[in-house]
């Protein structure tokens, strides 16, 4: 079972996008399909239906969720309630369902809302009030919803009159929602959190002090479009350490855009962009961790990372060439452990300091083997996280217990991929598959060491490891990616003559950065 946030995370990754379409059908953007004053309810849930399916349509390919707002439906009686529910629908399974509905009420009460949205709206998540307490949020949560449901509480809202209570309060529920969230998944710090928090575009002070409440939490940042908010500003202080964890739900920016599925691109790129700047800013672009410079520093050292003229499987002459299996000392292995370990532990696979998000590291035959051992191993003695450690075998065996599985066991168990460049991706893929064969295990995320940051082909715009998290909706995270392995080398005046022009001439034929 993927929980919402599970879902949240695995979209945004496969598609590259921190853009959360909102379904607001306000009666008067319904006029141009024929709604009047007069109209009857049916017909403007009629239109309503249209008008939403048309976003849907136009900004698939964009959208991370739908957030449908309950209120605009409600108002319409029970044809609105039956539209809701064919929202849903057209938004089919694939995508996440957000369903703005703001709830927060005792127990039982809150108990008959979350049938109410999860079994009969089939949202996959809502938006609740903390106002109650944690009984009033557990119902979402726990039981039938357990692994499951997911919710934002409301933190500090986009609206004027956020500032008269939560003001005063919206740091103290910044951290009981990680508490709660802790509490709702059995105090398992290695799950997903289930609760996130809606903090307006509006403030981003509350944004700034939210974030560092609440750092492994997803937010929803509303207010960007009519409501004014600075996307760059709210990036700038909402935006986790890694660039991610925001989702920013635009409603009538999109809706009001004479071509909404351009509307939608054009937001997914703003705030990419606001995005890449953020993390550049913050040091996580052309600047890098001291992990990263070690890893570069002993890459040449062990003449793992050599500079001249490489004929590559894909017929490419790369001005470079990584090759991790010169990484062939104990001293070697044991940095290289480290280093993986350590991009780990920043990246979007820790949700916190000292948790991971999957329960085994998956070694794929032959290079994978040692680099996962070391990695589990480099988790343990660096970060205290203990996590089970298999490979494959190339030939299955024919004696003892046979198979092609060896150490942990998978069943049920969310999967680490560790390898060392992805090329084409073809490798990934077949451990993909082998994976999710297994009862129970998903593979979650891919750990590789150098992301050579580099199309495939010419005409897919995304490079090979772009394209493995997209086409398998997981993180790909690497020890260091082109851009800043080139940027070190350049500053550090690492470069022998000519090396700077080759691989400026190769990124700027093959690379996405
Ligand atoms: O703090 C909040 C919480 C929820 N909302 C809802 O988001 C959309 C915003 O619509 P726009 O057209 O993009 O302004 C709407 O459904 C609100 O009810 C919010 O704005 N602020």
């Amino acid at each position: 079972m993927t929980s919402f946030f599970e879902r949240i995370t695995n979209r945004s990754a496969k598609i590259d996008s921190l853009l959360c379409v909102g379904l607001d059908p306000h009666r008067n953007e319904l006029e141009s399909l024929g709604v009047t004053s007069t109209s009857s309810d049916s017909e403007v849930a009629a239109a309503a239906l249209s008008f939403c399916c048309s976003i849907i349509d136009a900004t698939r390919p964009y959208a991370v969720a739908y957030k449908p707002n309950a209120a605009f439906f409600e108002c319409l009686g029970s044809p609105g309630h039956s539209t809701l529910l064919q929202v849903v629908q057209h938004i089919g399974g694939d995508i996440p369902v957000l369903l703005d509905c703001k709830r927060g009420d005792i127990g039982s009460t809150a108990a008959a809302y979350a049938v109410a949205s999860y079994d009969k709206l089939l949202a996959t998540g809502v938006t609740l009030s903390p106002l109650m307490g944690y009984d009033s949020v557990s119902p979402f949560l726990t039981g039938d919803y357990a692994g499951k449901g997911g919710a934002f509480v409301l933190c500090k809202t986009s609206n004027p009159g956020s500032s008269e209570i939560l003001s005063g309060c919206f740091e103290k529920i910044a951290r009981l929602a990680s508490d709660w969230s802790l509490q709702a998944n059995g105090g398992d710090s290695s799950k997903e959190p289930c609760l996130g928090l809606v903090v307006g575009a509006t403030d981003p002070d509350a944004l700034k002090r939210s974030r560092k409440a609440a750092p492994g939490l997803w937010l929803l940042s509303p207010g960007v479009g009519a409501q004014g908010g600075d996307l760059d500003a709210a990036c700038e202080a909402g935006l986790d350490a890694s660039g991610g964890k925001m989702l920013i739900p635009v409603s009538r920016g999109i809706s009001r855009a004479e071509d909404r599925g351009e509307k939608a691109r054009e937001l997914r790129d703003n705030i990419n962009g606001a995005r890449r700047r953020v993390v550049e800013g913050r040091g996580g672009g052309d600047e890098i961790e001291a992990f990263q410079r070690d890893f570069i520093d002993f890459s040449l050292e062990m003449g793992v990372l050599k500079f001249g003229t490489f004929t590559l499987k894909s017929g490419r002459e790369s001005p470079y060439f990584f090759n991790a299996g010169l990484f062939s000392t104990g001293g070697a292995l044991f940095k290289l452990g480290r280093a993986y370990a350590a991009s780990i532990m920043s990246s979007v696979l820790s949700p916190s300091p000292s948790t991971v998000s999957f329960d085994v590291i998956f070694g794929p035959a032959y290079k994978g083997i040692s680099l996962g051992a070391v990695v589990a191993a480099a988790l343990y003695s660096d970060f205290g996280v203990d996590v089970g450690f298999a490979y494959n075998r190339k030939e299955a065996k024919d004696h003892g217990e046979g198979g092609v599985l060896v150490g942990a066991s998978m069943e049920g168990k969310r999967v680490l991929v560790v390898d060392d460049v992805i090329s084409a991706g073809t490798a990934i893929r077949e451990s993909h598959s082998m994976l999710t064969s297994i009862p129970g295990c998903s593979p979650v995320g891919v750990s590789i060491a150098l992301d050579r940051a580099e199309k495939r082909s010419l005409s897919d715009p995304a490079s090979a490891v772009q394209a493995v998290a997209r086409d398998l909706g997981i993180p790909v995270v690497s020890i260091v990616a082109l851009r800043q392995l080139f940027g070190y080398l350049r500053t550090e005046g690492k470069f022998e003559d000519g090396v700077v022009e080759a691989v400026t001439k190769y990124r700027d034929a093959y690379g996405v950065d």
